[in-house]
């Protein structure tokens, strides 16, 4: 399948949801290439070291360009990631945010404000809602 799919969760925010993050994009390659799996990898705490901070940033922006959506974690709340959502908003790319309210705090306003029920949509799930999610986005 030729789609590219961009998956945003946080990094230097925090890596609580590291393994959680790693199980959606292994269901998100199901439906395209998902361009940032070392957002998924244990390993990855501080951010990536191989690279700058110049060279993680343009490289995302180049992935984020060529990507048809982008899909966010945004349970652990990041810079970043709410970054590339705003640079996503930009681009007029297909938004989707993910978030667990059964964390006990609440989404950013800037986020779920602008929930638009098309090219911005905003989902309250628990992880075992993922693959009926997913199926009804993607086919
Ligand atoms: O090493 C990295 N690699 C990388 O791709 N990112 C991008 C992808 C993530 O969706 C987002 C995480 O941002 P933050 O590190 O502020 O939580 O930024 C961020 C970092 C570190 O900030």
């Amino acid at each position: 399948m030729s789609r590219n799919i961009y998956f945003a969760g946080s990094i230097r925010g925090g890596r609580q949801d590291a393994e959680l993050y790693a199980r959606i994009i292994q269901q998100l390659k199901a439906y395209g290439r998902v361009f940032t799996e070392h957002i998924g990898d244990p390993n990855v705490e501080g951010g990536e070291t191989h690279l700058s901070d110049k060279q993680i940033h343009d490289r995302d922006m180049d992935w984020l360009e060529q990507s048809e959506v982008l899909i966010a974690e945004c349970t652990q709340p990041s810079l970043g990631v709410g970054y590339e959502i705003g640079r996503a908003v930009a681009l007029n790319k297909k938004i989707i945010i993910l978030f667990r309210p059964e964390c006990g705090k609440r989404l950013s306003a800037m986020v779920r404000g602008a929930e638009n029920g098309t090219t911005f949509v905003v989902k309250d799930y628990k992880e075992e809602d993922l693959p009926g999610l997913f199926k009804e986005f993607f086919e």
